[in-house]
């Protein structure tokens, strides 16, 4: 089973969309509602602000995460202990933003959280009743006024450039994890790489033509939906030849509940995040 690419305007993609997601963990979504110019404006805007010195005025906040993670910072996959390649940008309405990029960015965060609550009204629609019979509230309405979503604006940095010498041939720019969130919406990059884990151990290519949205489950709904909807791999893999002197960005937007939220019997979304963010961290012991 591959990814699905399903036409958002199409009388059946409700269906489509949520079947793929179901088989694969990930579907992408084409002729959708965000905007491409918007996207590639974004692209160009935050590729000037990583090439700047600016970004070391915004060193992220290690209590709250919003701001900027630099490679030396950068977080290791889940049972890795090798960082990724890439650098990045946690925006949150409420964090720290570079002003010049500020309107823009918050714009995209809320008309992609809105696209998000239909998306996730899908996916309950599309629930067999025993599974939706456990979401504790409609799943639209658990990120409904929610602080903790997340967008995090990536930058994979050209593997030739200093920063990486000795270290590209052990390292990936992502190696293979899965989100914690609900669910990831994220737009096509602008150079490929990513890819996802089919259920037979096969990584197949995510596909990524500009302009498509791809949207995958993220733990937290596996955990809702009792593995209905499976929460899959995926890795970022390194471009070879003179594709290693390209920078890639990439934009996921993970929705995350509110705090209170309960996902299961065991869990609400706070108590699911802080075991999530304690395992990452004894990693770095
Ligand atoms: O850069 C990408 O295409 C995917 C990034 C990703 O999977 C993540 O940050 O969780
Ligand atoms: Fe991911």
């Amino acid at each position: 089973m591959q990814v699905q690419v399903v036409d958002y305007q199409a009388a059946d993609a409700p269906q489509q969309f949520t079947q793929s997601l179901r088989e694969t963990g990930f579907g992408v979504l084409i002729n959708h509602p965000i905007s491409q110019a918007r996207v590639a404006a974004i692209y160009a805007n935050w590729q000037a602000f990583f090439n700047s010195n600016t970004k070391q005025q915004y060193s992220y906040n290690p209590s709250t995460y919003d701001g900027f993670f630099s490679t030396a910072h950068a977080e290791a996959a889940k049972g890795s202990k090798i960082a990724d390649l890439k650098e990045y940008y946690h925006v949150y309405p409420w964090g720290r933003i570079p002003p010049e990029l500020k309107d823009e960015i918050l714009e995209y965060y809320r008309s992609t959280s809105a696209l998000a609550a239909e998306l996730l009204a899908w996916v309950e629609e599309y629930s067999p009743a025993e599974v939706k019979a456990n979401y504790s509230e409609p799943l639209p309405n658990m990120i409904k006024d929610t602080p903790n979503t997340l967008l995090r604006v990536l930058h994979y940095p050209p593997l030739t450039s200093e920063q990486f010498a000795g270290m590209k041939d052990n390292a990936i720019r992502a190696a293979a994890h899965e989100d914690i969130n609900l669910l990831t919406i994220l737009p096509a990059a602008n150079e490929p790489g990513l890819q996802v884990k089919d259920r037979q151990g096969n990584w197949l290519d995510v596909p990524n033509d500009f302009g498509s949205l791809i949207i995958n489950i993220g733990d937290m709904l596996q955990e809702a939906s009792n593995g209905y909807y499976p929460s899959t791999s995926h890795r970022v893999v390194n471009p070879q030849g003179a594709d290693m002197s390209k920078s890639r960005i990439s934009l996921p937007l993970f929705l995350h509940p509110r705090s209170e939220v309960k996902l299961s019997e065991r869990y609400t979304q706070a108590s699911y995040l802080q075991e999530r963010l304690a395992e990452l961290e004894d990693k770095e012991d």
